[in-house]
């Protein structure tokens, strides 16, 4: 057994007029009641959000939870929550986004950052963000994968969803679709790839990952008569890998890979673009499924879905994959202070 515990894994509870405090709180307290695995003792959690707002939510939920302000210097107590206070910029009504509210929502981003930065946590656990309400509030954002890169001032990061028995990487990540094919490039895919293979053997522990790579257009291009990026980008790049002795397979067409047969022996699928990828990922295991930042300086987890503001305050949301997130997160933690020494 492990008997230092780690830092503490810093949970952003995401766009407050939505289920992220809900599914924070829910998933925290559920984390909190485990037994320790794995011969390490569970990493600490702090949620990051407005202390009085974290708290009537609790309150409206039930949890036999007691919050109280975060302090590095005092240990949380059995059943104690400890909250690290971002006051809100306006009260909530749950369901009505709020510009208002959006700096709030990236000052839960900063403060997690900034405590990685200086030693305080271990890592973050993100709750769903609204990305429209945050763009009309005139700060332009297309979501935690890109932002978290700006901010660590890394030039690529990989966005990848894990699911049931299946991981999907995205070779782009918020585009819209028509800039897809320009963005895939012989060397921006060459540094995708080299991304996902160093952090499915560094965060995954496979030692010679396996992974299948789809084609862009239908039927991977049907031998350049429906497109050309497979013969020209995609192929030449598995070819590199390849020589360096990678086992990366493809381009596979899309709409045949995700079945059985190719996927058994696959650690993960690089998809090209998000509605290529995800809507597999999603469909095997939405609800239960976590998403996972590589390529970044820090440890980044989150859920599979989104602010389901339809469900906000109902008591509804499953948490599931907000605790999916955390035990991921707590999974990296051990297996970076195995390789470190504990920090
Ligand atoms: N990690 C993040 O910050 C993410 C943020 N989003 C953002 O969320 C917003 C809403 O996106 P939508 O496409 O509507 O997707 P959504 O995931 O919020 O909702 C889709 C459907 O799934 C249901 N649902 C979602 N989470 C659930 C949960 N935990 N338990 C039970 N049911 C759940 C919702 O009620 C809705 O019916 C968008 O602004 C999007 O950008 C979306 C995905 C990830
Ligand atoms: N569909 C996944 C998603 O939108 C998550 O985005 P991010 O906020 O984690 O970058």
């Amino acid at each position: 057994m492990n008997a230092t515990p780690s830092l503490p894994l810093a949970i952003t509870t995401g766009e407050p007029a939505g289920i992220g405090a809900e599914i924070s709180l829910r998933a925290a307290s559920e984390w909190l009641n485990r037994p320790s695995q794995n011969n390490h003792s569970q990493t600490p959690v702090v949620l990051v959000g407005d202390l009085d707002f974290l708290t009537q939510t609790a309150h409206d939920l039930s949890l036999s939870l007691q919050l109280r302000r975060y302090d590095p210097l005092n240990a949380a107590t059995p059943n104690t929550l400890d909250v690290v206070h971002i006051p809100l910029h306006a009260p909530v009504t749950l369901g009505q986004l709020n510009v208002a509210n959006a700096p709030y929502v990236l000052k839960l981003l900063d403060t997690a950052v900034m405590g990685i930065t200086k030693q305080f946590f271990s890592g973050m656990v993100t709750a769903p963000v609204h990305k429209g309400i945050i763009n009309e509030a005139g700060i332009a954002f297309t979501g935690h994968t890109e932002y978290l890169a700006e901010m660590t001032e890394t030039e690529q990061v990989v966005m990848m969803l894990a699911g049931g028995d299946l991981r999907v990487a995205l070779a782009t990540t918020h585009l819209p679709l028509s800039q897809v094919p320009a963005a895939i490039t012989q060397p921006s895919l060459a540094k995708t790839l080299s991304i996902l293979l160093n952090d499915l053997t560094s965060k995954f522990n496979l030692a010679s990952p396996r992974v299948l790579v789809t084609g862009l257009n239908p039927h991977a291009g049907e031998n350049g008569h429906m497109g050309r990026e497979e013969i020209e980008v995609i192929t030449p790049v598995i070819q590199q890998f390849q020589a360096q002795g990678h086992d990366v397979r493809g381009p596979y067409p899309a709409d045949t890979l995700f079945q059985p047969r190719y996927l058994q022996d696959a650690d993960a699928v690089l998809a090209m673009y998000h509605d290529q990828g995800l809507p597999v990922l999603k469909y095997a295991s939405f609800g239960q499924g976590i998403n996972i930042t590589l390529g970044l300086p820090l440890i980044r987890t989150s859920v599979d879905h989104g602010t389901a503001l339809d469900l906000a305050g109902k008591n509804l949301a499953h948490s599931g994959s907000m605790l999916a997130a955390i035990q991921c997160a707590h999974t990296m933690v051990c297996a970076r202070s195995n390789t470190q020494g504990n920090i």
